[in-house]
C-alpha cells in the first residue's frame, strides 16, 4: 500500500493545510485568504441540522468552484440509472453471478451498472445499488455526486480517489466512502476494479449506537481515515461530471477542480478497513439479529428504522451450543441486497460468488440452502466453528428493493435460484418428538 497519510477518527471537526499558514485561525472567511485563495464552504446537512449530526467543511482552494465552468450538457451513461420503475415486479428471491470485465477501456464513472434501488435523489431518500467493473484512469475528468453520498465496496483491484479534500486509496476488504458534493478523479492502480456503489439519497451513514455493548466494539472510530489536504495546480481543457436528479451532467472547465489547497470540517471522506471490525456475538446459545454486524447506518425519520444499514459479515469463531449456527430461516420487513467480497458466505454452501449478489425483499422467504442446512444441524456444536476468509455484505433497506429492467433480464442472473432450497425435505413425525 502507498504511503498516504490521514487522519484517524470518525467525522472530527477536521483541520487540514497542505501549505503552512493556508488555513486562516479564528475564522473561516477573512477577507484576504493567505496565498491569494479562495474560501468556499460546502454543507452536506441543512445549516440548522444538530451539531451532532451537522457536517460542513470550509475550502481554501485556487479558483473557487463557480469558476472556470461551461454550461452543463447531459452525459449519456445508459447503464446508471435512478428510475427504479413503478410497475409491478416479483418478490421472487434473485442472485447473480459477477460482472465480467469490460471489453473496451472503460472508466470507473462509465463502468457503474445500475442493479436496484427505492425511492429517488428527489426524495433524499432511499438508496442507489450498483455493481462497478472499470479498466481505465478517469482521464481529464473530474466528478461529484449531488444525488448521493457514496459508499464504494471493492471486491477486486485497488482505487485510488484524488478528491477535493485529499487522496484515499482503498483495496479490496476496505470501504470508501465520498459524501455528497465532493469532486474527485478515480484511478485504478492495478488497471482494473470491480465493486459494488452504494448511492445513498438519505442521511449521511454514521456509526450505532452500541448500547448496552459499551463504550467499545463493531466498527471503532478510531479506524476510520480521512486524507490529509493535497492539490493539483492544473490549467487546461478538462471535464467535470455531475451526477444530478438521477442523470449525468458534463461542463467543460478549464483547470483542475483538485485545487483545494487547505480544508477543515465534517463533511469529508473516508475510508476503512473491514479486516478492524471487531464483530460481537453470541457466547451462549442462537444466533443473533444480523444488525449486530452494523458498520456504518443511514438513520430515516423514524428512531431504529435506518434508511440504509450496511452491515459485514466477518471472519469470526461461532461458538454457539446446541444451536442451528448458520442464519435461520427467515422473512423481514426490511429488504436485503447482499455482495460477497471474499470466500463463501455461511448461508449458501454454493452459488453466491465473489463479486456475486442476492436479493431478498421484504418477507420474501429466505435462509441457509439445503447442504447447508444439513451440514448445521448435524455439526457437533461443543466445539467452536471457525469462520475464517470470509466477507460478505449486506446493504439492507426500510423500503423495498427494486432491481431494474438491466438486472432482472441480465444473463447473469441465476434463474435457477430458487432451486437450492429444493431439497429440503420434509422431516415431520408426530411420533417421534
Ligand atoms: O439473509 C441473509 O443471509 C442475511 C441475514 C443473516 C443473518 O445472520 C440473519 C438474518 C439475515 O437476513
Ligand atoms: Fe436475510
Amino acid at each position: 500500500m502507498s504511503s498516504l497519510v490521514y487522519q484517524s477518527g470518525f467525522c472530527n471537526d477536521w483541520a487540514t493545510e497542505a501549505l503552512a499558514g493556508a488555513l486562516p485561525i479564528g475564522r473561516n472567511s477573512p477577507q484576504r485568504c493567505a496565498y491569494g485563495l479562495y474560501a468556499e464552504q460546502l454543507s452536506g446537512t441543512a445549516f440548522t441540522a444538530p451539531r451532532a449530526d451537522n457536517r460542513r467543511s470550509w475550502l481554501y482552494r485556487i479558483r473557487p468552484s463557480a469558476a472556470g465552468l461551461q454550461a452543463p450538457e447531459l452525459y449519456e451513461q445508459a447503464s446508471w440509472s435512478a428510475d427504479f420503475g413503478s410497475g409491478p415486479f416479483s418478490p421472487e428471491p434473485m442472485r447473480w453471478s459477477p460482472l465480467a470485465p469490460p471489453n473496451a477501456p472503460t472508466d470507473f464513472i462509465d463502468g457503474i451498472h445500475t442493479w436496484a434501488g427505492n425511492s429517488s435523489p428527489a426524495d433524499l431518500s432511499g438508496v442507489g445499488i450498483h455493481l462497478y467493473a472499470a479498466t481505465a484512469d478517469m482521464h481529464a475528468r473530474y466528478f461529484y455526486n449531488a444525488d448521493a453520498e457514496m459508499l464504494i465496496v471493492p471486491q477486486q483491484g485497488r482505487l485510488s480517489a484524488f478528491t477535493e479534500l485529499g487522496i484515499l486509496e482503498v483495496a479490496p476488504c476496505e470501504i470508501l466512502v465520498i459524501p455528497r458534493g465532493i469532486r474527485f478523479q478515480m484511478r485504478l492502480p492495478d488497471g482494473h476494479a470491480r465493486g459494488y456503489l452504494l448511492e445513498n439519497y438519505g442521511a449521511p451513514l454514521r456509526l450505532p449506537e452500541l448500547g448496552p455493548m459499551g463504550s467499545n466494539g463493531l466498527a471503532n472510530a478510531r479506524d476510520f481515515q480521512t486524507p490529509v489536504a493535497a492539490y493539483e495546480d492544473k490549467d487546461g481543457a478538462f471535464e467535470l461530471i455531475a451526477r444530478f436528479g438521477g442523470a449525468l451532467w458534463r461542463s467543460a472547465i478549464d483547470h483542475s477542480p483538485l485545487d483545494v489547497v487547505a480544508w477543515h470540517g465534517t463533511h469529508a471522506p473516508y475510508k476503512y478497513d473491514l479486516r478492524h471490525f471487531n464483530a460481537m456475538g453470541s457466547v451462549s446459545f442462537d444466533h443473533p439479529d444480523p444488525s449486530i454486524f452494523t458498520v456504518l447506518t443511514s438513520p430515516s425519520d423514524t428512531p431504529g428504522v435506518a434508511n440504509l444499514d450496511f452491515v459485514i459479515f466477518p471472519p469470526r469463531i461461532l461458538a454457539m451450543e446446541n444451536t442451528f449456527r448458520p442464519p435461520w430461516f427467515h422473512r423481514n420487513v426490511a429488504s436485503e441486497f447482499m455482495g460477497l467480497i471474499q470466500g463463501v458466505y455461511d448461508a449458501k454452501a454454493e452459488g453466491f460468488e465473489p463479486g456475486g449478489a442476492s436479493l431478498h425483499n421484504c418477507m420474501t422467504p429466505h435462509g441457509p440452502d439445503a447442504q447447508t442446512f444439513r451440514h448445521a444441524s448435524e455439526l457437533d456444536t461443543r466445539q467452536p466453528q471457525y469462520l475464517r476468509e470470509t466477507l460478505a455484505f449486506m446493504f439492507e433497506t426500510r423500503r423495498v428493493i427494486r432491481p431494474t429492467p438491466a438486472a432482472l433480464a441480465s444473463p447473469l442472473r441465476q434463474r435457477n435460484y430458487l432451486a437450492c432450497w429444493d431439497g429440503l425435505q420434509r422431516n415431520f413425525n408426530p411420533q417421534q418428538p
